[in-house]
């Protein structure tokens, strides 16, 4: 089970005209591997990450989540899909200010209806997956930029997703520990079984991505073969393979 993205087309109203921000895009993420999405500014990036979290509906094209095509789903059924499948990293992890680490990762297990007390042995083992087991009990203050970043990537862990979507997690770090953060990503995804997306702007972090897929004005770079915009999985043994066109 995996992302599946099948010929995915998106638009945005721009004035009189519709804006093509996703032009038929197709894209398949195993679990247990990385595909990193590089790309331009205003290329498409952000979107196709939008798309794939069921944020937005695309115009046309099909998105499936861990098996489970999303297009028809309801509001509220879309929701559930999300709490129960779907982990995202953002590029700045809005912890809330009062509450510990331990706190922000129990926060999740509430929000989904679970006791807090219940998620603590999860949160706990999260935390220390992420190198913090002794910062449990820190507020954000307390934690320095990629600590914060840790705690966020823990918490989108707390329900064990199947599908991980990472949106620029190095941008507010410097790049040891940008490149730390994003090592960290690749380790969890292997580990815990994880389709993951990461956006990023710096390619330099990406030595153990299983593929890099470039979006240039809402087209993903064609594979060598040259067959159209599919660009589909190909076991690297953890080389790193740049598609672009
Ligand atoms: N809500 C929106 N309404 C109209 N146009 C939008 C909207 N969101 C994005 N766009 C446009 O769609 C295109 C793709 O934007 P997107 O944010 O996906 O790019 P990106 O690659 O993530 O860019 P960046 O790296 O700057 O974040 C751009 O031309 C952008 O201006």
């Amino acid at each position: 089970m995996s992302l599946d993205l099948s010929d995915v087309t998106l638009t945005y109203p721009d004035g009189d005209d519709r804006l093509t921000a996703l032009d038929h895009v197709t894209l398949h993420v195993p679990r247990g591997t990385l595909t990193a999405v590089a790309g331009p500014s205003g290329s498409g990036k952000s979107s196709l990450l939008a798309v794939a979290a069921t944020l937005v509906t695309p115009d046309a094209g099909t998105v499936s989540v861990d098996g489970v095509t999303t297009t028809g789903l309801s509001r509220a059924e879309l929701t559930g899909l999300r709490r129960r499948t779907i982990g995202i990293v953002f590029q700045q992890p809005h912890l809330l200010p009062s509450l510990t680490a331990l706190e922000q990762l129990q926060l999740m297990a509430s929000i989904d209806g679970r006791s807090p007390a219940g998620a603590r042995g999860r949160a706990l083992e999260l935390l220390a997956a992420v190198g913090l087991a002794d910062r449990a009990g820190r507020r954000p203050h307390q934690l320095s930029g990629g600590q914060r970043q840790r705690v966020g990537i823990a918490r989108a862990l707390m329900n064990e997703p199947t599908l991980l979507l990472v949106d620029e997690p190095t941008s507010a770090l410097d790049h040891e520990r940008g490149a730390a953060v994003v090592d960290l990503i690749t380790r969890l995804t292997r580990e815990r079984g994880t389709a993951t997306v990461l956006v990023t702007h710096d390619r330099t972090h990406l030595r153990a991505a299983d593929r890099i897929v470039e979006v240039d004005d809402g087209r993903l770079g064609d594979p060598p073969s040259g067959s159209g915009t599919s660009v589909g999985y190909r076991p690297q043994g953890g080389v790193t393979a740049t598609m672009s066109g």
